[in-house]
């Protein structure tokens, strides 16, 4: 006879058999395998599944794109669970094994929401593939699994889901590789090509963190721009077009194409550098333009040099000097490999292209020019309106040094700080200059060399400076005096004049 103990310690065995069994089979098969069987199990004994599964299928081949449901929850869980990875490295957890960044296939991550545990598993159903057809085989489709107990349908369906898929565009937007774009020359050589757009991976590392720049004048455009970005109701209020215009000016070397990389990592926004010069005439300009997708910077950089915009204003006002019109053309030169002499954009084609009715057929836009002469522009090209807001970028400020010294060597405060800080105030520097001197050219070079090289540097453009305003002095001296002995002799040939007059007179008499 068995007794009573005998008897609890089968039952015992068996439930440990059971739970063991359960443990293996919770583990090694796949989630929708399991879900079958569990299924068939709560029928057979007559009792309701409790649990609710979707499936959200990949669409393959030329509708990827628009199969969002599926990208979206993706994206969400890759980053969920990076976030987990995150976590788990904080807590230094030495389990590598639990370190999932994606999901592999028949894996199964658990979600929390609200208090309510969901599953999600990844799958692939394989196509059946038909003896007899002459189509290419379908491709296999891969799809995620959402399983969730029944009582919390309305949380799940209701919520839930909605969540995952506005998280899950959010972080695509966040993770999108973002894009610099150049329009190639327009050719005409045997068959006329039209300019066009190709594209780079935009991989810019200045941030508004590494911009040198006084603060106030930081924080302020870096306002603007996020105002710009949640504006889309504002414009759509107002009844303007959803763009906003940058001029950016100031001397070679303050920072312009730097701010303008910061601009496009801070906004998360591709970059089109429209260079103007290759494009052929307004037509090509505004087809290149109609291109240029919302949540875009469009930069024509040296805007002054880019086309003849100012030809009106420089018969009416001044003629360049020959060295300058030397160093524009070779600037033109060195950007677009040719002059071009056959772009037949104008001054209007431009204007049309930034307040023009085009402009209006999408949003998010923002457009920059940067000049090094921001005196030569037309001002009509520069009103308020066109460009709403004009950015000068200026020599080095103490403020600005501090970033560059952060940025370059990783200090903050420094004994020699106080020195540069004066010779700054005292002199004219460009940042470029500035980091140049502060970048250690070798291993041994440490922060006080750095520091030394550049209070050197900054003497040598003070006393520089020193000498070109006295030899400007000199030479206007020398102009002035000049002028004083032309007049001289000029009355000298005048009171001649009137003498030989006087006797000629005489002489009649
Ligand atoms: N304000 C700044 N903050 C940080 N780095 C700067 C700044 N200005 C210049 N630099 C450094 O100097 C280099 C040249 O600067 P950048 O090309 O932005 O100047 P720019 O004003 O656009 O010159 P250009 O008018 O000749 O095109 C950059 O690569 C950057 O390293």
């Amino acid at each position: 006879m068995t007794t009573a103990f005998e008897l609890w310690s089968h039952l015992g065995s068996v439930a440990a058999g059971l739970m063991f069994a359960w443990a293996l089979f919770k583990q090694y098969f796949p989630p929708q395998l399991r879900a079958y069987i569990e299924g068939y199990a709560h029928k057979a004994i007559g009792h309701a599944y409790p649990y609710i599964q979707i499936t959200f299928p990949e669409i393959s081949g030329e509708r990827l794109e628009r199969c969002e449901a599926y990208s979206a929850i993706q994206n969400y869980l890759s980053a969920s669970a990076s976030a987990r990875a995150t976590r788990l490295k904080a807590e230094s957890v030495k389990d590598s094994k639990s370190l999932v960044l994606s999901m592999d296939e028949n894996e199964e991550v658990v979600d929390e929401f609200e208090g309510v545990k969901v599953w999600w598993s990844s799958s692939v159903a394989v196509s059946r593939i038909s003896m007899f057809s002459l189509q290419p085989p379908p491709e296999d489709r891969r799809l995620y699994r959402l399983t969730f107990h029944r009582s919390h349908r309305e949380l799940i369906t209701g919520s839930y889901i909605k969540y995952v898929l506005v998280k899950g565009k959010a972080v695509a937007a966040e993770n999108r590789q973002r894009k610099l774009f150049t329009n190639n020359p327009s050719s005409n050589w045997y068959y006329y090509k039209a300019s066009k757009w190709s594209h780079v991976a935009f991989e810019h590392p200045a941030t508004f963190d590494t911009l040198a720049m006084e603060p106030n004048k930081k924080s302020e455009i870096m306002n603007d721009l996020l105002k710009f970005r949640r504006g889309k109701e504002y414009y759509e209020r107002i009844g303007k077009a959803w763009k906003r215009g940058y001029l950016l000016y100031g001397p070679p070397g303050t920072g312009k194409s730097t701010m303008i990389a910061a601009m496009a990592n801070f906004l998360n926004y591709d970059v089109y550098d429209l260079e103007l010069t290759t494009v052929k005439d307004n037509t090509e300009l505004r087809k290149l333009l109609i291109e240029t997708s919302a949540k875009s910077i469009i930069v024509i950089e040296d805007i002054d040099c880019s086309l003849d915009l100012t030809g009106q204003r420089k018969t009416k006002k001044r003629k360049k000097d020959d060295d300058e019109e030397k160093a524009d053309a070779v600037k033109r030169m060195a950007k677009g490999g040719e002059e071009s002499k056959d772009s037949k954009v104008t001054l209007s084609g431009l204007l049309n292209f930034i307040d023009g009715l085009w402009s209006a057929c999408g949003g998010e836009r923002i457009i920059v020019f940067t000049t090094n002469f921001v005196e030569r522009l037309d001002p009509a090209l520069i009103r308020r309106g066109r460009m709403d807001k004009h950015i000068e970028m200026s020599y080095c400020c103490f403020e600005s040094f501090k970033v560059l010294a952060w940025n370059y060597l990783g200090v903050e405060s420094h004994p020699l700080f106080a020195t540069v800080r004066r010779l700054l105030a005292e002199t004219k520097m460009t940042p470029a200059d500035v980091a140049e001197n502060l970048m250690p050219k070798s291993d041994d070079e440490n922060e006080e060399a750095c520091l030394e090289g550049l209070i050197e540097a900054l003497q040598k453009a003070k006393e520089d400076a020193r000498k070109k305003s006295e030899e400007e002095e000199e030479e206007k001296a020398a102009a002035a005096g000049e002028a004083e002995a032309t007049a001289a002799r000029a009355m000298t040939w005048e009171e001649g004049q009137l003498k030989l007059s006087g006797m000629k007179e005489n002489a009649m008499h």
